[in-house]
């Protein structure tokens, strides 16, 4: 183990995909990234913070689309300074605003980029007619895309990210624009492209909570400032504190935390829900407070709905306030 011995693992000994270090940006008087150091492993990584937090502006400055005003970064061990090219070749890039040509099919328009990675005519036909099945546009591939729902414009513009097999894709808020059913379908298409194809993912969303299941790792900027960059179930740990809920109204989750206040849980109303602090020593036992709660709405003639854990949620290091790393 890494902490003991002081060796590394062949996995930590492995080098990040991406590499940041004191990299900013300033165009003019905006700061839109301030000496962000950080690093990007392999599977999954959620790149989350308000609109204009500074996402976009990272990853097209990974892409070499744009200069840093300072710092340094590499992508897959190359210099986004003097490798940008080798870096295009290896990396997709899935863009946040609509680019697709309204005239294009779809089918010709995966074809064409992958013609411009490089591929031969009959292998980009193939490779096209893949990764199009894979995002899940099967007939529709063939119409002009100008007439595509939200939804088939994303899926068509992450096959061409995907077309010329890249080990690294970036992937600009995927879900924008899409209802809730089709941001769904989204996640578990970029989840399976982490899982299944073993290709890194470093995907954006303005939505702090959304990326939590899919993501193995997540970013936090804010203002352009890193606030935290932990594994995500780091952020996702539980915290100590129940939820329960019982059936009926206010009336009847008041009488449940009152008795429950009185056999010495502190508890706190939150919507629908008692939430309760972890429990003192007495009943911190296995199940103790899970039996007790049980017992006290039984004693009062109440239907427990819902007694879980309470888990962190992404949305909290704003709350905890100041940056933790
Ligand atoms: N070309 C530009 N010129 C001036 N300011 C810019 C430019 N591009 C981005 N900005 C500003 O830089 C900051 C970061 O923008 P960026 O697009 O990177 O944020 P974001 O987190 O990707 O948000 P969004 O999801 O809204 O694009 C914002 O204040 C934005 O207004």
């Amino acid at each position: 183990m890494a902490g003991v011995t002081g060796e590394l693992t062949p996995e930590a000994r492995r080098p990040p995909v991406i590499a940041t270090a004191g990299l900013t940006k300033h165009y003019g008087n905006v700061h839109a990234l301030t000496d962000l150091t950080v690093d990007v492993g392999a599977g999954v990584t959620g790149l989350v913070g308000a609109n204009g937090a500074g996402k976009s502006t990272l990853i097209k400055i990974l892409l070499g689309l744009l200069e840093p005003t300072g710092g340094h970064a590499q992508v897959l061990g190359h210099d986004i300074e003097h490798e940008s090219q080798e870096i295009r070749r290896l990396v997709g890039y899935m863009p946040e605003h609509d680019c697709l040509p309204p005239d294009v099919s779809a089918s010709d328009f995966v074809v064409h980029m992958a013609r411009m990675s490089g591929l031969g005519a009959s292998a980009a036909r193939e490779r096209a007619a893949d990764v199009l099945r894979h995002v899940g546009l099967d007939e529709e591939r063939y119409r002009p895309m100008g007439g595509y729902s939200t939804g088939m414009k994303q899926r068509a513009k992450l096959a061409q990210a995907l077309v010329h097999d890249p080990r690294l894709v970036f992937l600009d808020e995927p879900t924008n624009g899409l209802d809730p059913a089709a941001r769904t379908d989204m996640l578990r298409l970029v989840g399976r492209i982490g899982s299944d194809f073993g290709i890194a993912v470093l995907v954006t969303s303005h939505l702090l909570g959304e990326l939590e299941q899919v993501s193995d790792h997540v970013i936090v900027l804010d203002g352009g400032h890193l606030l935290r960059s932990s594994a995500t179930t780091e952020f996702l740990r539980q915290t100590g504190s129940l939820l329960v809920e019982v059936v009926g109204t206010e009336t009847e989750r008041d009488r449940l935390g009152e008795a429950l206040a009185q056999r010495g849980l502190v508890c706190r109303p939150r919507g629908k829900v008692i939430a309760i602090d972890p429990p003192p020593p007495e009943l911190a036992g296995e199940g103790a407070a899970h039996d007790l709660i049980r017992d006290v709405a039984a004693d009062l003639g109440l239907g427990l709905m819902r007694l879980e854990p309470d888990r962190g949620h992404l949305e909290d290091v704003f709350l905890e306030g100041g940056a933790r790393v």
